[in-house]
């Protein structure tokens, strides 16, 4: 049984780690983090843990936090971790950083698109992108994980065979995405009150979103030339949920057949990437609460284009489901231990 450590338990991220951990039968937690409540019952923050966790609240003292456990998940504002983290600990512990601040290789990008000077730029080469599909191996031998965003997820698993497999031309791509606003965190922000966000739907961050450098560095990897797409998000009156529709030119004539065939070959064996069946279409209800992601295809010919799509839970296989994911290839355990949930519907 190993320890874990959460910095930021007390945020939506965070507590979905909670709730993964708690089921987890290779992982305790043993260090429930916050700013706010320090002293203060974890249940009281989060009710639907009452007489479930009893432990109060601790301080982000990350120092002290290595010598007592095996993995620290920082699922805080971008900056602190990389504020925070030295060698010291990586010497102690294996960390996880949900937020962005080990993702991108270069530094001077991360600092123009997030406005923050890097502060531990150290770290940025060894730090491996936590995409587990298509990064298992490095993941395994990895003292720093760089948690993928949640777009940046559900788009890459969207986009990368066909891309890799060089049917489709990188830079025509463009990425219309949907976001629940679970996705924008749990503290007050007047564009994320129910008043302006229910019976409404809004692009935010058009031409602009920080996910953009993270989401084209990783189709760069895969096309094997630099990338540049037009990625807009929405915010739609939901909990929970990401849904992405991926436009691109094709580069050749093919068949319905052979896309399908590559998409298989990527994610047949993958237990939570689901290439779903012929003309369905992925919902984000078909994968609420899971670990699950649902990926298919259309060919237009009328256009020469494809259109892919993706749904799935932004908190789970967009934050904490991946996290636990990458824990598990770090310590060895089985990939879904932890992630057994079936999706849940209504
Ligand atoms: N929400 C999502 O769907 C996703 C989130 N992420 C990333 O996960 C991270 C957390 O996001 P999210 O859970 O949404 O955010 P929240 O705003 O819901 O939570 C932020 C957490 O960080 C803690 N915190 C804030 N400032 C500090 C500080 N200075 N020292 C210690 N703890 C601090 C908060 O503590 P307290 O509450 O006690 O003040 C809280 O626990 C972010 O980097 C985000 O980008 C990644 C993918 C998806
Ligand atoms: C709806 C909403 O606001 N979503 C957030 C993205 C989710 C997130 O927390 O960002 P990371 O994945 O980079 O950690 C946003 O657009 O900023």
């Amino acid at each position: 049984m190993i320890k874990a450590g959460i910095i930021g338990a007390t945020g939506y991220a965070g507590g979905e780690l909670v709730r993964l951990l708690l089921n987890h039968k290779e992982a305790e937690i043993a260090w429930y983090g916050s700013r706010s409540y320090v002293d203060q019952r974890y249940s009281s923050v989060y009710q639907n843990m009452f007489q479930i966790v009893d432990a109060k609240c601790l301080d982000d003292n990350m120092e002290q936090l290595a010598k007592e456990v095996d993995v620290i998940f920082t699922a805080t504002p971008q900056g602190l971790c990389a504020s925070l983290i030295n060698e010291g600990i990586l010497s102690q512990a294996k960390v996880i950083d949900l937020s962005a601040d080990f993702r991108i290789k270069d530094r001077k990008t991360y600092e123009q698109w997030y406005n923050l000077e890097h502060k531990a730029p150290q770290f940025i080469e060894e730090a491996v992108y936590g995409l587990c599909e298509i990064n298992r191996e490095d993941i395994k031998k990895a003292r720093l994980i760089a948690n993928p965003g949640c777009y940046p997820t559900c788009s890459t698993l969207s986009i990368y065979p066909l891309l890799k497999e060089g049917i489709i031309d990188g830079n025509t791509v463009i990425i219309d995405a949907k976001s629940g606003t679970s996705g924008a965190g749990r503290s007050a922000k007047v564009a994320n009150l129910y008043c302006e966000v229910n019976e409404n739907i809004k692009a935010y961050g058009v031409a602009t979103h920080r996910h953009t450098p993270e989401i084209e560095e990783q189709l760069g990897y895969a096309a094997g030339y630099p990338i540049h797409i037009n990625f807009t998000p929405h915010l739609v009156p939901m909990n929970r949920g990401i849904l992405v529709t991926a436009y691109a030119s094709l580069k050749k004539e093919v068949t319905y057949e052979e896309v399908k065939a590559i998409y298989d070959a990527y994610y047949g064996k993958e237990q939570f990437v689901r290439v779903l069946d012929k003309d369905v279409c992925p919902e984000t209800k078909w994968v609420e609460g899971s670990n699950y992601v649902d990926v298919n295809f259309k060919l237009d010919p009328r256009t020469n284009r494809v259109i892919m799509m993706g749904a799935m839970d932004n908190l789970v296989k967009g934050a904490a489901g991946q996290a636990v994911q990458n824990m598990n290839l770090m310590f060895g355990f089985a990939e879904n231990e932890g992630l057994q949930g079936v999706p849940m519907f209504p």
